[in-house]
């Protein structure tokens, strides 16, 4: 029977990457994505961005929204300080049993808790769960249509405390206006774009980060 794009890119994980090597799980999965398949990965570019966001807040708790194949959560756990928790949401099963493997062959599963469901369903119910008090990080980048909701979800959930940062893929291809309106307009963040590319590509893209003022 037929593979999957994502078995082919853990594939080429396996096959070309140094187990507990974090750097050449991402290297394997770009070079992957750049020469032989395209992969809605955040990719090397707009990742060079994340990890110094990420490397600048330090974070001790992190949320991302879209797991995918598990490499935007191998680059933030990678960099995350020890006893850090970073609790990565994936509503595609088979896209949960590749990016398990994927971030246990990069060797940080220590760091990451990854959840099968919604953020719907999820996000009411993470203090619970995971005694998570707030977040200092959510990196979006699941479906583009639920980036608005699931962050009002989270103010009204309590999960963002005063400089909370919210880093958001794709803001421009595929887009998230709705998103893009609300931070840009709220008195409540501090919204930044950071103009890059769509991942492996030469069209525009870019992150917005956007600071929770409380
Ligand atoms: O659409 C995108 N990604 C999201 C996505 C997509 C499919 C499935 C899932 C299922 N995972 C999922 C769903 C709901 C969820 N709720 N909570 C967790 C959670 C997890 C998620 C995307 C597309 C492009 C793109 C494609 C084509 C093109 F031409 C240009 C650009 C580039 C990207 O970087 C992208 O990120
Ligand atoms: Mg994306």
């Amino acid at each position: 029977t037929q593979s999957t794009r994502p078995q082919r890119l853990l594939g080429a994980v396996q096959k070309n990457a140094t187990r507990g090597d974090p750097c050449s799980v991402v290297k394997a999965i770009d070079h992957f994505c750049r020469h032989k398949e395209w992969a809605m990965n955040v990719g090397d570019e707009k990742g060079c961005i994340l990890d110094s966001v990420v490397s600048e807040i330090n974070p001790a708790t992190v949320l991302e929204l879209g797991t995918y194949c598990g490499y935007s959560t191998v680059r933030i756990a990678s960099r995350l300080p020890p006893h850090a928790k970073l609790i990565t949401l994936e509503f595609n099963p088979d896209f949960a049993v590749i990016a398990r493997q994927v971030i246990a062959w990069a060797g940080v599963e220590e760091k990451v808790q990854l959840v099968e469901g919604a953020s719907g369903d999820w996000i009411p119910k993470m203090k619970e769960q995971f005694g998570i008090k707030t977040f200092d990080l959510v990196f979006l980048d699941h479906w583009k249509d639920r980036y608005l909701p699931d962050t009002k979800l989270m103010e009204e959930c309590g999960l963002l405390r005063k400089g909370s940062v919210l880093l958001a893929d794709n803001v421009i291809c595929p887009g998230t206006p709705e998103y893009l309106e609300y931070v840009r307009n709220s008195p409540r963040y501090e919204s930044r774009y950071f103009k890059s590319h769509l991942e492996y590509t030469k069209v525009e893209d870019g992150l917005e980060k956007s600071v929770f003022l409380g």
